[in-house]
């Protein structure tokens, strides 16, 4: 039974950092408890995972409440990247320590407190600008100049071998992937199907279908990723969450990424990116008045 369509939405009119806080962490959670999702943890299983489950995430979700919130502080204050890369820094460390050194949401570390400071610098400033543009006019520049002398990771590692512009590329652009599909696709789920869990699976796999997502290749290449990207897209082709078996055919490939020991954590990430996008006021169309 798909749940009524509740999603992670703000109270209207509040504008302060604690709310973008805790929108920032429904985000995750929402992402988190959604199930099917191909090769992913969720409360079906740990995907292709061996080194964390539900309760990794909600470790991880807990301990980094309080760096949403600062960073929506920081971004109200119109901080430079540089004072939002520290507190990311901070905030990696209390993950690790929460999660016994599992890596569970570096990336969203990344680009939802990304988002959460643009969403504080709108409120600051009453803004009416998408907090993607905020992120790529305030941010961008030195986002990419902090990724030359950033520490070797999987990402830079697969940047280096395919050319893969991964999660830095997309936040200094202004998030296009998560504008241009992502929301689209939320939004008309939603609208044809009044359910968030079947909103959300169609958000997933057009995250899947178009999104350059470095854990796939470091996982398993460009065969890795031109598989996920191409069995997300027949998905869709096929009538996606429209389709009255859309469950049975999110779990058969969820099945076959598992397999294939794949996990598309990047596009999870834009999952949950996007529901914070909602609740934040953004829509296809542009910003919903407060
Ligand atoms: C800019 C950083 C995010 C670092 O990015 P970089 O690419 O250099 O490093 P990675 O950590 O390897 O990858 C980034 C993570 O971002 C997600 N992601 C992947 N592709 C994309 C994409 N195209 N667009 C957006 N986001 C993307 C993904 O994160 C999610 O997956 C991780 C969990 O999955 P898992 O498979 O377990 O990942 P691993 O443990 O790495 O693999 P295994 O060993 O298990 O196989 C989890 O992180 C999710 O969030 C990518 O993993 C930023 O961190 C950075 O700049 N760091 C430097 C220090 C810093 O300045 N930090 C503060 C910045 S505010
Ligand atoms: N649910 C999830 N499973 C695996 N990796 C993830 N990265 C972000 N969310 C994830």
């Amino acid at each position: 039974m798909s749940r009524p369509f509740r999603t992670p939405c703000l109270p209207a009119g509040d504008g302060g950092a604690g709310q973008i806080g805790r929108a920032a962490v429904r985000a995750l959670h929402a992402e988190l408890v959604l199930a099917p999702k191909p090769g992913l943890v969720s409360p079906l299983d740990n995907g292709s995972h061996a080194d964390m489950d539900m309760a990794t995430f909600l470790r991880s979700l807990s301990a980094l409440r309080p760096y949403f919130r600062a960073i929506a502080a920081a971004g109200g204050d119109d901080a430079p990247f540089g004072d939002l890369a520290a507190l990311g820094r901070d905030a990696e460390r209390d993950m690790l320590a929460a999660t016994g050194g599992v890596n569970t949401h570096r990336g969203a570390i990344f680009c939802i407190g990304l988002l959460a400071a643009a969403s504080g610098l709108r409120r600051a400033r009453g803004l009416r600008r998408s907090l993607g543009d905020i992120v790529r006019e305030r941010w961008g520049r030195a986002i990419l100049a902090a990724g030359e002398g950033a520490p070797p990771s999987h990402g830079s590692r697969v940047a280096a071998r395919h050319g893969a512009r991964g999660a830095r590329g997309q936040a200094a652009a202004g998030f296009p992937i998560l504008y241009r599909q992502v929301l689209p696709a939320l939004t008309d789920g939603l609208a044809a199907t009044g359910s968030a869990d079947a909103a959300g699976v169609q958000a997933l796999f057009t995250a899947m279908t178009y999104l350059e997502d470095t854990n796939l290749l470091h996982r398993g290449g460009p065969a890795g990723l031109s598989f996920v990207q191409g069995e997300a897209g027949r998905f869709l082709d096929r009538g996606g969450v429209l389709r009255e078996d859309w469950r049975d055919q999110a779990l058969a490939l969820h099945r076959r990424c598992v397999a294939r020991w794949l996990s598309p954590g990047g596009s999870a990430d834009m999952l949950a990116a996007v529901w914070f996008l909602w609740s934040q006021g953004d829509r296809p169309d542009g910003i919903m008045a407060r």
